[in-house]
């Protein structure tokens, strides 16, 4: 090999570096470089993209029930004034609320009503896909015009949290944000741990070290009542019988919420929602898709209890739901705890804030045919054991009194702006929800 290596391949004119051989071999070490220069740049492209931003904790990317896989980016002077500026009190009296979940179904409309009275309003939602992302933009939308910002980012990114109490001194939290959904908890039960479970154990723990210590109003749920069979539910019945991990995560959530109140002397007033609907609603629930199937002609499942029982909900309209979260803010007494200790007994608070008057599903489904003009294909199923419960049914008689909560809606009249919205969105059913 080697004398074939010093042999010129035209006498006079040897030039090493051309010598066709040594052209290979450089072309292969050349070859060998680039590969292992891409296999280098490649494997750094891996480790950027797969570790967290350093502005974000990471908890977001390392959970894989999670469907919102991208990490927040946040900081600056420009992004800080946003934050203030959407944050400012523009009422005598008003409060800095930050409303958790805000680009959700309750949270937009609540933000909303806080920003129109002159609260100041700050809005934090991680935008995951479980369901149409872009419902969630329009909503962001709508609110960016009155001036509600609302900050991209998941409630485990304590970080982020902290930093917004350092910029904004919030005197409120509504928090809002949530795995909701009774059925789905079957299909990704870690995604209601890490939201209602672990989300809300990082929104309490910066409540509880932030000075002034907010007061926080949260979203509970009517399914706590889980197989109770007395009704009207009241909040003093037990609610030990949860048919659905969602139930069971809201239920831990209300006794997570005694611990805080209990330990650092935060204030906290727990809300039970009842089958909330209306406008701008969440496409996973049935009066949202039975509206969407109705009009695509495709058949919906009805579901009945044993020995043809019905299942009803007392579906409560979003607008008296806004109302009973006004209700509870403007009642919330402040945590009396300062740098994470407690200084003395703190308000913790349970409503009931639902409609008080139970409708079987099938009248529902008659509404909607009515108001849609369209003949449902109605097929009846038996009630799945997947979480749900054969009915609901508020006694709010406490929320009355002490929140002057007083739902004026009917079903037939909620859905009949739910309607006109659903129809005014998705253009008369021809482009559809998905
Ligand atoms: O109050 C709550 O705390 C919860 O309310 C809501 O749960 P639910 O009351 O179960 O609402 P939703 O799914 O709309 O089913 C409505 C009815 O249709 C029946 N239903 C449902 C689906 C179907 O295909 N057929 C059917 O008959 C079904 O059996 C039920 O009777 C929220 O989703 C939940 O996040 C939580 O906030």
């Amino acid at each position: 090999m080697k004398h074939i290596d010093n042999t010129p391949s035209t006498p006079g004119k040897f030039k090493m570096e051309k010598s066709p051989y040594n052209r290979l071999r450089l072309h292969s070490s050349l070859a060998k470089l680039t590969i292992w220069s891409l296999v280098f740049l490649g494997l750094i492209f891996i480790f950027f993209f797969r570790s967290p931003s350093s502005s974000s904790s990471g908890s977001l990317t390392s959970d894989p029930s999670r469907r919102s896989l991208r990490t927040s980016s946040y900081g600056g002077l420009a992004w800080e004034k946003r934050i203030k500026a959407s944050a400012k009190v523009r009422s005598r009296n008003g409060m800095s609320v930050l409303v958790t979940g805000a680009a959700g179904f309750v949270g937009t409309h609540v933000s909303s009503a806080l920003k129109r009275r002159g609260d100041g309003v700050l809005g934090l939602d991680n935008f995951n896909d479980y369901y149409d992302q872009s419902l969630k933009r329009a909503r962001q939308a709508l609110l960016e015009r009155s001036g509600v910002y609302i900050v991209e980012g998941d409630i485990n990114d304590v970080t982020l949290l902290k930093k917004l109490f350092d910029i904004v001194p919030f005197t409120h939290v509504m928090h809002l944000a949530a795995q909701a959904g009774v059925r789905y908890a079957m299909e990704n039960p870690s995604s209601y741990v890490h939201s209602n479970i672990a989300g809300l154990v990082s929104i309490l723990e910066v409540c509880k070290s932030a000075n002034p210590q907010p007061a926080i109003v949260w979203a509970s749920s009517s399914s706590v009542y889980g197989l109770n069979t007395k009704v009207p539910f009241s909040e003093k019945d037990r609610t030990d019988n949860p048919a659905s991990l969602y139930a069971a995560t809201k239920k831990a959530g209300e006794e997570i919420a005694h611990t805080y109140n209990h330990i650092y002397g935060l204030s906290l007033t727990g809300l039970r929602f009842f089958t909330v609907y209306g406008p701008w609603g969440r496409p996973d629930m049935a009066y949202f898709f039975f509206t969407r199937d109705i009009l695509k002609g495709k058949a919906i499942q009805i579901f009945e209890a044993p020995n043809h029982g019905t299942v009803a909900r007392d579906f409560t309209y979003i607008d008296d739901i806004v109302k009973g979260c006004l209700g509870a803010l403007d009642t919330a007494e402040k945590s009396t705890g300062s740098g994470g200790k407690k200084k003395g007994p703190a308000q913790l608070r349970v409503y009931n804030l639902g409609n008080t008057s139970p409708v079987p599903v099938s009248d529902l489904v008659s509404i909607l045919e009515r108001l849609l003009k369209v003949k449902a294909k109605r097929t009846i199923m038996k009630l799945p054991r997947n979480g749900d419960v054969q009915f609901t049914h508020a006694n709010i008689s406490l929320a009355q009194r002490e929140l002057g909560y007083k739902p004026t809606t009917d079903l037939r009249t909620g859905l009949k702006k739910f309607v006109r919205w659903y129809l005014s969105y998705y253009g008369n059913g021809k482009k559809s929800a998905q």
